[in-house]
């Protein structure tokens, strides 16, 4: 009798770009070195969260800082092979992973306020949801659970509906997970409030108070705005 156990093994995998690179769109906000912080603090937060509910986590970067600073958090580290772009590292990824296990669950390194019973809920609609979606703020994906096989990576502008639409094509079924925490992933100066209004306890909103951010409400096109103390 299977009590709710998921027989299905599960490996996550987590893309980062260089950290010389990383969240460009925040450098009228963040110097070069406050975002290389941003992203090992966002990084420490979705390996937290995912790490008792899958059998692995898999990060691939063609930086290799970055799987340095991974390898001290216990997790394995993939080399990207050759100049790729975010699918052809994924598409690597999920092929590497295709040989120990039957699904992935992939998740950007900028989706810190992602909680560790969604990873467990997402893992469990696995076992009757084939693909399991979580959309992000901006139509994109921040999460993606699917078969190693099947399904191809569409990672970039409105990828939630692109990768809806492969699994149409492909004939998977899907499952939307929709849910706030789950929805923000870490792009703009407006993401930086929301992180310091909803993300008490995480390593990124830690940082960014360490670095005297501090979120103002803002009458204008976006509804809040950060500042220095
Ligand atoms: N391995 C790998 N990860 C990538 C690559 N491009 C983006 N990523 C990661 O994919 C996730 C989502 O990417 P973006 O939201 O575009 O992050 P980003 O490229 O750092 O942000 P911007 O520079 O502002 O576009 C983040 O975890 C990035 O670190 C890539 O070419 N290779
Ligand atoms: C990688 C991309 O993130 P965005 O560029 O939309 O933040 C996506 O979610 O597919």
């Amino acid at each position: 009798m299977n009590w709710g156990i998921n027989m299905k093994k599960t490996l996550a995998i987590i893309p980062v770009s260089r950290f010389s690179q990383a969240k460009t769109r925040l450098s009228p906000t963040l110097s070069p070195l406050e975002r290389e912080n941003l992203l090992k603090s966002m990084l420490t937060d979705v390996i937290t969260a995912i790490k008792n509910n899958v059998d692995d986590i898999v990060v691939i970067s063609s930086d290799k800082d970055v799987l340095n600073f991974v390898n001290d958090l216990d997790v394995t580290c993939l080399p990207e092979e050759g100049e790729t772009d975010l699918n052809g590292a994924l598409t690597q990824a999920v092929e590497w992973c295709s040989q120990k296990a039957s699904q992935v669950l992939i998740v950007p390194s900028d989706v810190p306020l992602i909680h560790p019973d969604q990873v467990q809920e997402m893992v469990e609609l696995s076992q009757k949801w084939p693909m399991v979606i979580a959309p992000a703020k901006g139509g994109g994906t921040n999460a993606l659970l699917c078969p190693t096989k099947d399904v191809q990576m569409k990672f970039g502008d409105w990828s939630f509906f692109e990768h809806l639409k492969e699994a149409e094509n492909a004939g998977v079924p899907w499952y939307i997970y929709d849910s706030f925490y789950l929805s923000l992933d870490v792009n703009t100066a407006e993401d930086l409030g929301e992180i310091m209004m909803h993300g008490f306890g995480t390593e990124t909103r830690k940082f960014l108070k360490s670095i005297g951010l501090v979120v103002r409400s803002n009458h204008g096109t976006e509804r809040l705005r950060v500042e220095r103390k």
